[in-house]
């Protein structure tokens, strides 16, 4: 099926990358592009099969709900997809059998191989900590990169059978050891200049092993929408994270 896409958020800076990723391809049509104020309705009016969702975690959830009830598959790159939201949208999706969403925590391919390094590298070390650094005009924090790789790092670690890390800390401010996600704790940097980057670092006796990625330009993400956008309706019901559609190995 030639998809024909609806951007959701397309003024923002992501949606607005989207868009011209979207017209740039040669196997896929831009249909409709939304703002804020926009209605849902006008995706069923231009006759969308698929949507794009990069607005903002307060309005993903219910954007996605429109989609899937009107048989629209999703992309979806919005932070917010916590665990409750996931498991409503799959009682959703298991009333809608044939719909595909994708929500992605980051599209760009060195991100995604990132998070998988570090949660097979979690399973070794006694120590982990996670960086995230972007942009200041970023709503959430910590990202939705961050999260997703500490869940994983935290699943790898219980997995493995790994003991609580070792932190002497007693007394101090509060946020200076960071926000503990899973069993990890993370630190959000926001410095003009920046996009997105990502530093995992790993400590066991006498080393460090450092796992970095740097998103430079929003280009970085579109091959990963563009590869949803052309997988989603394939996959009915909900993939959690682009590994899902790539072939990672082991
Ligand atoms: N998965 C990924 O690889 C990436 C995800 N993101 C995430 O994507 C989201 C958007 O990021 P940015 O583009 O930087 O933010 P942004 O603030 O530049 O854009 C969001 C846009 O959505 C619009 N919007 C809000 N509610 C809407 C609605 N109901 N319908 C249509 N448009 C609506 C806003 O007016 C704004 O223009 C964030 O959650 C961010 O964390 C950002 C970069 C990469
Ligand atoms: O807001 C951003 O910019 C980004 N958001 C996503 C996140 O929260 O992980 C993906 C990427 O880090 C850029």
């Amino acid at each position: 099926m030639r998809p024909r896409v609806a951007v959701l958020g397309a003024t923002g800076r992501m949606g607005a990358e989207a868009v011209a990723a979207v017209e740039a391809a040669a196997d896929m049509d831009l249909v409709a592009r939304l703002g804020s104020k926009d209605s849902l309705e006008s995706v069923v009016d231009a006759g969308a099969t698929h949507v794009v969702d990069l607005t903002v975690p307060g309005s993903t959830e219910a954007n996605v709900r429109f989609a899937v009830e009107h048989g629209l598959h999703a992309v979806v790159g919005t932070t917010g997809w916590d665990e409750s939201r996931r498991g409503r949208l799959e009682d959703l999706l298991a009333r809608h059998t044939g719909v595909g969403v994708l929500i992605a925590p980051n599209f760009a391919l060195g991100s995604v191989l990132a998070t998988a390094f570090a949660a097979t590298a979690a399973r070794y070390f006694e120590s982990a900590e996670i960086i995230e650094l972007h942009h200041p005009d970023k709503a959430d924090a910590p990202s939705g990169t961050a999260a997703r790789t500490a869940e994983l790092m935290t699943r790898s670690r219980s997995e493995a059978g790994r003991e609580a890390m070792p932190d002497a800390t007693e007394s101090g401010l509060d946020g200076a050891r960071g926000a503990i996600v899973g069993d990890v704790p993370v630190h959000s940097v926001r410095l003009r200049g920046l996009v997105a980057h990502q530093e995992v670092l790993f400590g066991g006796p006498g080393e460090q092993l450092t796992i970095r990625h740097d998103s430079f330009d929003r280009a970085s993400f579109m091959p990963g929408v563009l590869l949803g956008l052309r997988t989603v309706a394939s996959r009915p019901g909900l993939a959690y994270g682009l590994d899902a559609y790539l072939d990672l190995g082991a």
